[in-house]
């Protein structure tokens, strides 16, 4: 990692090798820590998502009125969106318990028996990162959602038998970041699918306003404004930003956030107006300087930020595509005219017939 070596050090992500960021949007320790104590405990207070929050008290209450459990859900978006704490919402609002457990965690399809085999009736069955699961455990979930009933196998090769396995009925809350990585057969066996968007800054001004009224910190609408901003619409990022927020207003003020005092020390962790940290803005920058705004291949412009091009593919480009400042061409990634607004940069002049670089650049 060579972006600046005076910069607030990073700790690294021993999966990926990529850089555990203020602006990641996956859980770090602290936030596991916390986090608990942050989650809405019923719909009301979950702040944005209206429609999905709309749909979901209408499967709800009909559930409850029949006295019957809630039909199984599927929650789709990107991470800190709040998918786990719907999920928790939903057996609290059934007044079920919940049991939590991920894709990964589920090997073996027996993994999952012992899981279902031990549910109680009503019980919400919270399977994080669904489309990560093991096939032959995919394939037991297909008839345990419909029947609730398994197959137990028992034995191998040609003794081997089937013993069925009466369920009680559950709800399961299945979490995936990408629906369309669910095969058919699975996805058809939810009975209601939800969407999760990018929250607008005036939701995460409200996400922030309840998180500071938890943990007891003063903050100015203009302060909650400025952390909003830079929040890349989502609640798990805003609560993080909070709580570095409030340790410079401790340190350096009174403890209470104004809009300068959010923005200062924004600005000593590296995070901009619009959300963009020091690797984000290497892109963009190297990009723009090095590469006349592109096109340029992906491994030239990870070689030019020193980074993997993996790290420039999957943590950087996400959000610089979805801000609108960079895209992913055939001929490689170009900046957009929003992009050199941001650096505060001119293009070069409209370059003999545009894009006369691309020759050079565009492997
Ligand atoms: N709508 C919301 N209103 C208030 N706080 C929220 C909302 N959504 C999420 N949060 C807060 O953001 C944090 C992250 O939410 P959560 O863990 O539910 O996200 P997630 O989508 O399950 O993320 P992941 O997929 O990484 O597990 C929690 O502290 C939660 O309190």
């Amino acid at each position: 990692m060579n972006w600046d070596d005076t910069a607030p050090p990073t700790t690294e992500d021993p999966a990926t090798g990529a850089p555990d960021r203020l602006v990641g949007a996956d859980a770090d320790g602290e936030d596991t820590a916390v986090e608990a104590a942050l989650r809405p405990k019923d719909l009301e207070e979950f702040v944005g998502q209206e429609r999905v929050r709309e749909q979901l008290d209408l499967v709800l209450r009909a559930a409850r009125a029949r006295g019957a459990t809630a039909d199984h859900v599927l929650l789709s978006g990107a991470p800190g969106l709040g998918k786990t704490t719907l999920s928790m919402i939903i057996a609290a609002e059934m007044g079920a318990p919940i049991r939590i457990t991920s894709g990964p965690a589920i090997q073996h399809a027996g993994d999952l028996a012992a899981i279902l085999s031990s549910l109680q009736e009503g019980e919400v069955l919270f399977l994080d990162e669904i489309h990560r699961m093991s096939r032959p455990a995919e394939e037991m979930l297909y008839m345990a959602m419909e029947d609730f009933r398994v197959d137990v196998i028992v034995g191998k090769g040609p003794g081997a038998t089937a013993i069925p396995l009466e369920l009680p009925p559950f709800t399961l809350v299945g979490a995936t970041t990408r629906a369309g990585l669910l095969p058919p057969p699975l996805r058809d066996r939810f009975g209601f699918t939800a969407h999760m968007e990018f929250y607008a800054p005036a939701e995460l001004e409200r996400v922030i306003h309840r998180s500071a009224g938890l943990l007891d910190v003063e903050i100015e609408p203009e302060g909650a404004a400025e952390i909003a901003g830079r929040s890349r619409g989502t609640p798990r990022i805003a609560n993080r930003l909070l709580r570095r927020v409030r340790d410079y207003a401790q340190v350096k003020a009174d403890g209470l956030i104004t809009r300068e005092i959010a923005s200062q020390a924004l600005g000593v962790y590296e995070v901009d107006a619009r959300g963009l940290d020091r690797l984000d803005r290497a892109v963009l920058t190297a990009l723009l300087k090095l590469f006349g705004g592109g096109p340029v291949g992906l491994s030239t412009l990870a070689v030019a930020v020193g980074e993997e091009r993996e790290t420039v593919e999957e943590v950087a480009e996400p959000f610089l595509v979805r801000e609108g400042l960079l895209a992913r061409t055939p001929r490689g990634r170009i900046a957009t005219p929003a992009a050199w607004d941001h650096l505060g940069l001119v293009p070069p002049q409209q370059q003999a017939g545009a894009g006369g670089q691309q020759g050079l650049f565009g492997a």
